[in-house]
């Protein structure tokens, strides 16, 4: 009996000390090593769909784990909130970028202008070709130009001419009504304006440009377009950023000039803009530079402070020289809010010239028509688009053109 009961105790222990070793050994299979998360967050393409003839089980060389060497699983980015791969830093060297030629840029642009422009040549076209142009037809044109910003004197004045026309001719082609509306609208535009950006002073010193408007209307951008236009006419140009209101438009500002390799004088936040547009001068007159752009500030509460504030900038600069070129820039967007604006600031300064910016952004094209009319000044350069080259000299014949579509 007690050989029998030895006998089971030496065959537990011997099947133990097996089983001991089968356990050990898996144990010292070495799992492979845990990653760390990486630093940079990536995103993992989804596992792709089994094929026909796959194998359904996990292959057999996977190595396994006990529940203790088992990692939780990471939380998942949530749907909401994706895992976007993070940019490598940016090289702090800017290089220096060749603007695009300025000839004939409105003619590129066209696409884009004629897309939003396109309500007006095309809405008045389909009126005209009505075949009979009654009283309601003749209000419905009326209407098409008052929305389109066109002003109510300048409309007037285009149907009658329109009617008078249209009598003479009697009946009309599609040809002969486009070529009588483009020639009728070409002269609502005017071609007689100089529409050059002055920025030749004939003197010693720099051409000086003073750009102005209310902010928000896109004028330090333009002043920075209008840096590239210059810079790809073969022209040297230094800015002076005298928007003091914003420290952010100083460095929209720097960023502009050093894209196309052009200094910029800025001075502290909320400082004098007088004294920055007159440094501006000072180094553009010390680099020999062709031409200085000053930004100004617009965001003046009062027609006095305004008045104060560009008068200053006025005055301290012509310590050095005339001023050149009075740029008013406008959102054609904002419509008649605009033509308020253009009032204000011509009973303040000069203005030589407007810019009309987001031509791209709205159908109402007439508002060109209207300020000039209002203030009397040539528009001369019209922006279409946030991109760098998206600022054109403007052009009657293409602006109508795109008007009318093809
Ligand atoms: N679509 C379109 N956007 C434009 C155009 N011109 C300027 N913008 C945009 O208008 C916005 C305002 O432009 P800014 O140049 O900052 O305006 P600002 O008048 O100088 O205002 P401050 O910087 O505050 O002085 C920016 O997002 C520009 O990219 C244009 O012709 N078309």
């Amino acid at each position: 009996m007690e050989i029998v009961i030895l006998a089971v105790v030496i065959a537990v222990v011997v099947v133990g000390a097996i089983g001991g070793l089968v356990v050990g050994s898996r144990k010292k299979k070495q799992l492979p090593e845990a990653k760390a998360p990486s630093v940079t967050p990536t995103i993992t393409a989804p596992p792709t769909e089994p094929h026909v003839g796959d194998e359904a089980e996990t292959p057999r060389d996977e190595p396994r784990r006990t529940i203790e060497e088992v990692d939780l699983p990471v939380a998942e980015p949530s749907a909401s909130a994706p895992v976007v791969e993070e940019a490598p830093a940016a090289p702090p060297a800017l290089e220096i970028e060749t603007p695009e030629p300025t000839a004939g840029r409105l003619v590129r642009l066209r696409a884009r202008l004629s897309r939003s422009q396109n309500a007006l040549g095309q809405g008045l076209l389909t009126l005209l070709s009505r075949e009979h142009l009654d009283e309601d037809t003749w209000e419905e044109i009326e209407d098409t130009l008052l929305t389109a910003d066109v002003g109510v004197a300048p409309t007037q004045e285009l149907v009658e001419r329109l009617r008078e026309r249209v009598k003479v001719l009697g009946t009309r082609t599609p040809e002969e009504l486009r070529a009588l509306l483009r020639e009728e609208l070409l002269q609502l535009v005017g071609t007689d304006f100089d529409r050059a950006v002055k920025t030749e002073s004939g003197l010693e010193t720099p051409g000086i440009v003073m750009v102005v408007g209310v902010n928000g209307t896109g004028k330090t951008t333009t002043t920075g377009k209008l840096a590239r236009v210059l810079v790809a006419d073969g022209r040297s140009v230094v800015l002076g950023a005298a928007d003091t209101f914003r420290a952010a438009a100083a460095d929209q500002l720097q960023t502009w000039g050093e894209r196309v390799g052009a200094r910029t004088v800025r001075g502290p936040e909320g400082g004098d803009p007088a004294s920055i547009a007159f440094d501006a001068v000072k180094e553009g007159i010390a680099e020999g530079a062709d031409v200085v752009l000053i930004d100004t500030a617009g965001r003046l509460h009062t027609k006095t402070g305004l008045m104060d504030e560009l008068g200053k900038v006025k005055r301290v600069v012509e310590k050095h020289a005339p001023l050149d070129e009075v740029l008013l820039v406008l959102d054609a967007t904002t419509g008649q809010n605009g033509l308020v604006q253009a009032r204000v600031f011509a009973e303040v300064v000069d203005i030589t010239g407007i810019v009309l910016t987001k031509l791209d952004g709205t159908a109402k094209g007439g508002i060109v028509v209207a300020v000039q009319r209002e203030l009397g000044v040539p528009v001369k350069l019209v922006g279409l688009g946030e991109g760098a080259d998206d600022l054109a000299p403007f052009e009657p014949e293409a602006f109508v053109d795109a008007l009318l579509g093809d």
